[in-house]
């Protein structure tokens, strides 16, 4: 059986469980989908210092996956917190959800736009659209100005976040909308339904893209800058790492 560990880098459950739907929604029926959240981190993340900080963790559950046998890994919030890292553990595949959304957008027409939450997670993205050499595919970031743990609070959510993609895909004149929250997750098929355009949602993409990769018996080359990490002590609050 094909194992995928859906990582939720923040310590909110009921965003684990929503990114836990979207991802089994899509795997293959012999694939296991485990959905976990690190004991220790931001309880969202909305800022560069929630993200930094929520890199511990995401370590701590990927080396745990890689005692446990499992084949690949999602990093499922829309900075890819901690995704250079987990590959030099990580056996097999690890696909963020940023890098996933962004690619398969380009594969549906010339530009996409992305909406994220607060409008200080833009940079990020762009930050992210550059890493992944996409820019000239991103025709635009915005954000819906909601925090990220009021997604599934705020009743007017669908209503707020279905105005943001019209008006960023109008604004940019896209091609597509890619969700820029892992919490937006279980919205994507409404948002279509109101928007008429592709709406990607990076759980679902990321969760296939590992699926595929493993299919097609492909992992993550360990013989040069994702090789195990070097021999080394890390003492105080990390003295629980180990060098793997
Ligand atoms: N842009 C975002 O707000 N991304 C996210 N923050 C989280 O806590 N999870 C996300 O996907």
């Amino acid at each position: 059986t094909v194992r995928i560990k859906v990582v939720n880098p923040n310590t909110s459950a009921a965003m684990t469980r929503n990114i836990h739907g979207a991802a089994r929604a899509v795997a293959a029926p012999g694939t296991t989908i485990e959905a976990t959240s690190p004991a220790m981190g931001p309880a969202s993340i909305e800022s560069h210092y929630d993200e930094a900080l929520s890199v511990p963790g995401v370590l701590t559950e990927i080396a745990a996956g890689e005692r446990s046998g499992v084949d690949g890994y999602v990093l499922a919030c829309f900075g890819d917190p901690g995704l250079d890292a987990a590959r030099e553990l990580a056996t097999g595949p690890v696909v963020g959800i940023a890098e996933a959304a962004m690619r398969t957008a380009t594969y549906l027409g010339r530009t996409f736009t992305v909406v994220t939450t607060l409008a200080r997670t833009r940079g990020r993205a762009w930050d992210l659209a550059e890493r992944y050499g996409v820019t000239k595919f991103c025709a635009g970031v915005h954000d819906v100005d909601i925090p990220v743990l009021e997604l599934d609070q705020d009743p007017d959510t669908l209503r707020k976040l279905t105005e943001a993609c019209a008006s960023a895909i109008a604004a940019d004149d896209a091609d597509a909308v890619v969700l820029g929250c892992a919490g937006m997750a279980d919205l994507c098929a409404d948002l279509t339904k109101a928007l008429g355009v592709p709406v990607i949602d990076g759980v679902r993409a990321a969760t296939l893209q590992v699926q595929s990769l493993i299919t097609m018996a492909l992992a993550t080359d360990k013989r040069g800058e994702y090789a195990k990490p070097p021999a080394k002590a890390y003492s105080g609050l990390l003295s629980t790492f180990t060098s793997p």
